[in-house]
């Protein structure tokens, strides 16, 4: 036998080679993923995250798919070169053989032109791939952060039956490993499967007839490859099985461990003021111990594996070897012909058990689908959940307002309200009454309430809740939260922290310190109105918005509320008689969903 290409001709022959088999297995790919992304979960899954993106419907338009379609062309040409490489060698080692060094010589030159495509080919399909993997996340991310946010479904979503753990886990961590995963194992799987049914015709040329058990078997070569790796890959599938769900419980252990560890460090004061290490510490090991123990199990298992597999693997080096060495040494082949066997089992070998091996990578590629199209259906059934009729309009109406519990016992019954322009309410009730809750409903957060609100939405109203929230960023973020920094400028900056009494500010506007750490809540509460001096909304939500603040500072603060916004309609919520002065109406909620509005200035 020995090197069977024609060479002068080749170069044409492979690009014909390359065209058709690009164009057929263009096709084919198409076929099975529209079969695939029907038929089965994790196709259905993929479907959701990938087709938006790479139809050229889209909005990058014809390049993702364009780049996919160049990549599988590279794909293909590395199968070709593999094949060009394999007669190249079996050529070389012939030569070798016959004492041939003019043959030898031009085997060399062969290689030294393949083995130069062969690079380019290498580099050029790992650029492709990255530009694909990026540009992919970077759309990924725009399109799982907008979902989560769209609608305030990563603050609902606290309310749905199954609220779905570590958001920020699966947005950071599996929208980064999806198109990654995505891309290694699609490419494998086709650079595979073309190798495969490449190298299985070389093995097949190169298979002669073999007796087992008085039977002749033609082609055994083939046949041997194929029953040892179909059988090798059925067994590594039932051992491999249980990686996926220990690789999906590995995430999650991971993620709720450093959760507690972010809540350490964020309530790192109250904390050491509870002198809690101890609570914490256990809290902290009772959630890592899972992870240790998960660990384990998946060691233990890969061990089994793994060990199946390399076992398989070793065996697979010298058996096509084995097999071809009597007809070798009977003359029918030459060294080149066994040396593009050992390379064709191999390939073919290589290729079906990309499929086996793959598994654990798929296995984890799962729980990254199942992990981002969770988050996805949680986003979405938080978005489903019911909300208050919500519409703009100029003051404060309330028709028909009820407020529940989860459990459905009533805080608010039926409530009717109408501020209009300079009105102040004073939310007033015993602690646990609904007042907060009263306020989220209005805000349109509060899944359990019923009715009609009518009021001015997005930059209109303001929330200012019990709890002060400040941003990362300068200060300047702080206060034009929630519009963009440059919405202020330094000077607007600086009077407004002056008229709050916070003077002592006003040379840091440009530091980036965790302000909502360094500040106290009084100086939080106080970086609140001035949030409100500066957006000037139409009404205002104030829930005890100056507890924190001696009843001196909550005077000077309302006091100037009043005369800047005159216009703005105040809903607060707060205890202390002293806010009586600033508004005219109080509501007082009385428990068991009864209220009592009275004027506070007849
Ligand atoms: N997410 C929730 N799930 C279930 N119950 C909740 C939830 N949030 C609040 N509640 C309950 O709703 C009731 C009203 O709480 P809310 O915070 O509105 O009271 P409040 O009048 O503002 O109290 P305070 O004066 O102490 O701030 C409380 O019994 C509280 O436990």
């Amino acid at each position: 036998m020995g090197d069977g290409l024609n060479w002068s001709t080749e170069w044409s022959t492979s690009i014909m080679w390359i065209a058709g088999v690009f164009v057929a297995t263009a096709i084919g790919c198409a076929v099975i993923a529209a079969v695939v992304t029907r038929i089965t979960v994790w196709g259905r899954q993929f479907r959701r995250l990938a087709f938006p993106y790479f139809s050229p419907r889209g909005e990058a338009g014809w390049r993702p798919l364009l780049s996919v379609l160049l990549l599988l062309l590279l794909t293909i040409t590395s199968v070709r070169l593999n094949v060009l490489l394999s007669y190249q060698s079996n050529g070389m080692y012939t030569a070798l053989q016959q004492l041939d060094a003019g043959a030898f010589a031009r085997f060399l030159g062969i290689f030294a032109i393949l083995a130069t495509i062969y690079v380019v080919q290498v580099l050029l399909s790992y650029f492709i791939q990255q530009l694909i993997v990026i540009r992919w996340r970077v759309w990924l991310n725009d399109h799982i952060i907008g979902d989560w946010l769209g609608d305030r479904a990563y603050h609902r979503g606290r309310f749905t039956r199954s609220a779905v753990d570590n958001p920020d886990q699966r947005i950071q961590e599996d929208v980064a490993s999806f198109p990654d995963d995505s891309a290694t194992l699609a490419v494998g799987a086709v650079g595979a499967l073309v190798s495969l049914v490449s190298f299985t015709i070389i093995l097949w040329q190169l298979s002669g007839p073999l007796p087992i058990f008085g039977t002749e078997i033609p082609r055994a070569m083939t046949f041997i490859a194929y029953v040892y790796v179909i059988i090798a890959s059925v067994i590594a599938f039932r051992v491999g099985r249980p990686l996926i769900r220990l690789s999906f419980l590995n995430e999650g252990l991971n993620a709720s461990f450093r959760y507690a560890l972010v809540r350490v460090r964020d309530n790192s004061e109250n904390v050491a003021f509870h002198r809690g290490e101890e609570v914490e510490g256990n809290t902290l090991s009772s959630r890592f111990r899972p992870v240790i123990d998960n660990m384990w199990a998946i060691v233990l298992r890969t061990v089994k594996f793994q060990g199946f597999n390399l076992a398989i693997s070793q065996a697979a080096e010298v058996a096509p070897v084995l097999i071809q060495a009597p007809r070798y040494f009977a003359g029918q082949l030459t060294l080149g012909d066994v040396q593009q066997t050992a390379t064709a089992f191999g390939q073919v070998h290589d290729s079906l058990s990309f499929f086996r091996n793959a598994y654990d990578q798929f296995a984890s590629y799962r729980a990254v689908l199942d992990r981002l199209t969770g988050l996805l259906d949680a986003d979405a059934e938080a978005r489903a959940l019911p909300s208050v009729w919500l519409e703009e309009g100029e003051g404060l109406e309330v028709h028909d307002l009820t407020v529940r519990l989860p459990d459905d016992r009533s805080l608010v019954d039926s409530l009717d309200l109408t501020l209009t322009t300079g009105d102040a309410l004073l939310v007033t009730g015993a602690s646990g009454s609904g007042k907060t809750t009263l306020l989220r409903s209005m805000a349109d957060l509060w899944p359990y309430a019923t009715g009609a609100v009518r009021r001015p939405l997005d930059d209109g109203a303001l929330f200012l809740s019990q709890q002060p929230y400040v941003p990362l960023g300068g200060l300047c973020t702080a206060l034009a939260y929630p519009q963009p920094a440059d919405r202020i400028d330094d000077e607007q900056a600086i009077r407004v922290l002056r008229q709050v009494q916070l003077p002592h500010l006003v040379d840091r506007l440009d530091d980036e310190v965790d302000w909502a750490r360094e500040l106290s809540p009084g100086e939080q509460q106080r970086l609140g109105f001035a949030r409100i001096l500066i957006m000037r909304p139409r009404v205002a939500f104030l829930d005890e918005a100056t507890s924190a603040l001696d009843e001196g500072l909550e005077h000077t603060l309302y006091t100037l509320l009043r005369d800047e916004l005159p216009d703005c309609v105040l809903v607060s919520v707060g205890h202390r008689n002293t806010l009586d002065q600033f508004h005219n109406e109080r509501l007082e909620l009385l428990g068991d969903g009864r209220w009592q509005v009275t004027a506070l200035h007849p």
